[in-house]
């Protein structure tokens, strides 16, 4: 074994040789210079003293039973003094020593004895019965290793070399004295510290002991972790398994040889490596058993979801049919679970839904999954789809069939006037404001065939009706003015057109007038790519005046072609299936639909099925209002005797019965209706968010009411595109008809809500009732004017507009025709005054049929300039005689004024 050199012990320590030297001294080593050597265990004892001023306890194991080796080789060093200690205890022993021990040493352990003495009288006091077992550990180490097991003692031994052997060469590796005192818990301890610290090291080898026992019991063979190779090792647990006194000093000491010993004893102390351990086995205890508790281990990303759903896979069948478009609490039925189950489920995933309210498609998928459900959606309304049905029957007599065309090109192109040119009829000029504003359908006759003529509206409130005119189609006919050329809404027909895969012809529109220029549309549609047949193109280009009638034969020609091209056929002779092309509620008639018949032959008593509307056909009108029995292919009519107003665009079949139309329409309105109101309800959290974000956010709400179904429409979706970043539309109702005494009520209890009547007025007494109760009602015939003054409201620029004030409305109960003078209407003034020349118009049923001025007043026989509410009157419109009895003629005056909600 190799001497450690003072100075080296010196450097460690970082003194001087020279205290190292006199210490080495105190402790009666026979010690001169910095380059006298000293056992390595001596080096210790001597790095100890300086460290603690405590005499090292090492002498202690040198005293117990410890093995031969360990004592000799420090019994010349260290053995004497520690002998010095119990021979206070012991005199006779001590006497025995003194006599022994040569004079020199003699005088060292005088000194040391005062230290001892000390100390044996602070440890009495201070810890009593505690205190007992010291001297046991202080001059028995081994008790410990007999309470271990013999491994732990065998190692001992060992490690009493090794480490002396090692220290050597590591050494105490890194010290900080401060850092050492914690330890010693109390500054004041001394010596009596290294008492307690072997107490608590019995103490902590105890447990230990125990729990590695314990441990051992479960843990056959524990596999020693890299991490664990290089654990922290404290100098209690260091000092313990030496039986050393070593490095105070020392923050840690990497000792790879012990890793396994070690890991045992840090691992009771830390929790980080129970706490793991401990939840594993709690989890899956009770809820998942352990067959999920085996899973978890298996992957330890199994969600807890998945484990759940396999779970109530078990409990839960396994396919399941839903309904596309099934209730909360029908798929809660269906799935076996509760609806709140489902709520919850969807309000995790941001969704709010009432358990009425109905779900998505994908909606059903993630609950399908949540469950552990296999869900296969079916669509109940396939069950309700009469067309499909229809279609799928076979058409055995197919015979040719009329042509169905509709015309489409920008606003005033001459769409109308060229139908008119066509049906030699002239319904441009009853058009209030010139514009068409109702699809109409007609008929016309060329060389002995027909064609069928859809009349749409060019304004872009219109796109939804062009489409459906389109796919109602067979042909479609863009107006192009020459003097105008291509537009944004002839761009809009154009891809209505390509997109229902409609043949076209262009009609250029219009060559009558000076500054006509059809090269220009021609190649305007060619850049478009839409190239002229006398170009070399595949599109047919007709030149046409609506105003003159030249072209109109050649555009008939070549409709007709085209339509032999196609080979136009149909069923006449089986129930009929017809496309409405317009749909309104008219007084005395009830609601009344615009159909073209695109297959079978429709009569009058079949009984049909429209949408969620039915009914047996009362009354069949044909373009010209007159009654016919029956619409055979391609022809237009007007039906009467449904039970509610159908919307465009719905395909109407006859049926055998009344019972079969009934059940089904009315299972399609219910199924709806329901899905209507769910959605009403239907907000998601991110929604709802939004909404409390957008606290400024006001809305605008409005009744809108109109004549027909088209206008409707083309109303709402206009109004709905309208908003600012301040200002919402909101259409708390909408309905074909008059506004009514609901209407008013509705828009009563929302407070701004404004009514938006088009081509509707109110009566008088609704009228005095929304005033009663401020409701305000702004009546429209142009469409354009409705949507600019909603606008303009949203925008808060509702500038000073011409607006009109009613004065005063009329009832008439006669009429007479007076020969070149006109209809004479004998009126009774029902509200405020009817002024001569006022502009007035007629309404009725509540829909605005002409707006004129009142040309001529009388009161008896005489011009009146006004005639009051209560009286009679006899009065006439300009330009209007078609005035029948019950018609009510309202006079009103425009008046300029800032408008207000
Ligand atoms: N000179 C001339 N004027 C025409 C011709 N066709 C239509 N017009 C005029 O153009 C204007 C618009 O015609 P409409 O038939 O109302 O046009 P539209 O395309 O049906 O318009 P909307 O119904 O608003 O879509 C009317 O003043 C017509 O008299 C034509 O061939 N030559």
């Amino acid at each position: 074994m190799g001497k450690v050199r003072i100075h080296e012990i010196a450097d460690e320590l970082g003194i001087k040789s020279k205290e190292v030297v006199e210490k080495a001294r105190e402790m009666g080593l026979d010690v001169k210079t910095a380059s006298s050597g000293v056992s390595p265990e001596d080096a210790q004892n001597i790095v100890n003293y300086v460290m603690t001023g405590t005499l090292p306890a090492s002498a202690a194991p040198k005293k117990s039973p410890a093995p031969e080796k360990e004592k000799e080789a420090v019994e010349q060093a260290v053995e004497k003094p520690t002998a010095e200690k119990v021979s206070k205890t012991e005199p006779e022993k001590a006497e025995e020593a003194k006599a022994e021990a040569p004079k020199e040493k003699r005088a060292v352990e005088k000194e040391e004895k005062q230290p001892e003495t000390k100390v044996a009288a602070e440890k009495m006091p201070e810890e009593k019965a505690e205190e007992k077992a010291e001297p046991e550990t202080e001059t028995k180490p081994e008790p410990k290793p007999e309470e271990r097991p013999v491994k732990e003692s065998e190692k001992k031994e060992t490690l009493g070399q090794a480490s002396v052997k090692r220290r050597r060469g590591i050494f105490i590796v890194k010290k900080k004295r401060p850092k050492v005192e914690p330890v010693t818990e109390t500054p004041t301890i001394k010596k009596s510290e290294i008492g307690k610290e072997n107490r608590v090291i019995a103490a902590v080898d105890e447990s230990i002991a125990a729990k590695r026992a314990k441990k051992k019991a479960k843990k056959a063979a524990p596999a020693p972790g890299s991490k664990e190779s290089g654990v922290k090792l404290s100098l209690l647990e260091d000092r313990d398994i030496g039986g050393i006194s070593v490095d105070y000093a020392t923050e840690e000491v990497v000792l790879p040889d012990f890793s396994e010993e070690l890991r045992s004893m840090e691992e009771p102390k830390s929790p980080t490596t129970l706490k793991p351990e401990q939840p594993r086995p709690k989890q899956p205890i009770g809820r998942r058993g352990p067959q999920s508790r085996g899973k978890r281990s298996v992957s330890r990303t199994t969600p807890k979801k998945r484990q759940r759903r396999m779970e109530k896979t078990e409990a839960t069948p396994t396919v399941v049919k839903i309904p596309e478009d099934c209730r909360v609490y029908e798929f809660a039925e269906k799935v076996g679970h509760s609806t709140g189950e489902v709520i919850k489920i969807l309000f995790g995933l941001g969704k709010m839904v009432t358990k009425n309210d109905f779900l998505e498609k994908d909606e059903i998928e993630i609950l399908a999954d949540e469950f552990g459900v296999e869900v296969e959606t079916i669509n109940p309304l396939d069950e309700l789809d009469y067309v499909a049905a229809y279609d799928a029957i076979p058409d055995e007599y197919l015979e040719e069939r009329p042509p169905v065309i509709t015309i489409m090109g920008h606003v005033d192109h001459g769409k109308t006037s060229l139908l008119d040119k066509i049906r030699e009829t002239k319904v441009a000029e009853r058009e209030a404001g010139g514009i068409t504003q109702h699809v109409g359908a007609y008929q016309v006759e060329k060389d002995g065939k027909k064609i069928t003529f859809i009349d749409t509206p060019g304004h872009e409130a219109f796109t939804e009706m062009r489409a459906r005119g389109a796919q109602a189609t067979d042909i479609v006919i863009i107006v192009v003015a020459a003097d105008d050329g291509v537009k944004p809404q002839t761009i809009e027909a154009l891809n209505h057109a390509k997109a229902a895969e409609v043949p076209m012809v262009i009609a250029i529109n219009k060559i009558d007038k000076p500054d006509a220029n059809p090269d220009m549309v021609k190649s305007q549609l060619a850049e478009l790519g839409y190239m002229p047949v006398d170009w070399g193109g595949e599109y047919e280009f007709v030149e046409v005046s609506a105003k003159t009638g030249q072209g109109i034969d050649d555009l008939l020609e070549t409709i007709l072609l085209q339509a032999e091209i196609m080979e136009l056929k149909a069923n006449p002779k089986r129930n009929a299936k017809a496309v409405v092309i317009e749909s309104s509620l008219e007084k005395g008639r009830g609601p009344v639909a615009t159909v073209i018949v695109k297959n079978g032959t429709l009569h009058v008593g079949d009984h049909v099925i429209c949408g969620r509307t039915f009914g047996r056909v009362r009354t069949i009108l044909n373009d010209l209002g007159k009654q016919i029995k029956e619409l055979g292919p391609s022809d237009p009519g007007v039906v009467v005797g449904l039970n509610e107003v159908p919307d465009a665009g719905e395909i109407m079949v006859a049926m055998d019965s009344d019972k079969q139309v009934r059940e089904l329409a009315q299972k399609r309105a219910e199924y709806l209706r329901q899905k209507e109101l769910s959605k009403s309800t239907k907000v998601t959290l991110d929604e709802l968010g939004n909404l409390i974000a957008e606290g400024k956010i006001k809305s605008l709400p409005v009744i809108v009411k109109a004549d027909v179904q088209g206008s409707l429409e083309a109303i709402k979706g206009s109004l709905e595109k309208l908003k600012n970043e301040e200002v919402k539309i909101n259409i708390i109702h909408s309905g074909v008809g008059g506004i009514t005494e609901s209407d008013v009520a509705l828009a009563n209890a929302d407070e701004n809500a404004v009514i938006l009547g088009f081509n509707v007025r109110p009566t008088a007494a609704i009228k005095q009732k929304a005033k009663q109760l401020g409701v305000e009602i702004k009546t429209y015939s142009i469409i354009y004017d409705l949507i600019d003054d909603v606008k303009a409201l949203l925008s808060g620029l509702m500038s000073p507009v011409i607006s009109e004030e009613g004065i005063g409305q009329a009832e008439v109960r006669e009429t007479f025709s007076v020969a070149k003078v006109g209809t004479i209407a004998g009126c009774i003034v029902t509200d405020g005054v009817i002024k001569r020349n006022a502009k007035a118009r007629l309404i009725r049923d509540g829909v605005v049929i002409y707006d004129t001025r009142i040309s001529s007043l009388k009161r008896f026989k005489e011009d009146a300039k006004e005639v009051g509410k209560g009286y009679e009157c006899g009065l006439m419109l300009e330009n209007f005689n078609d005035i029948k009895v019950g018609d009510v003629i309202e006079a009103y005056e425009e008046k300029e004024e800032k408008a207000t909600l």
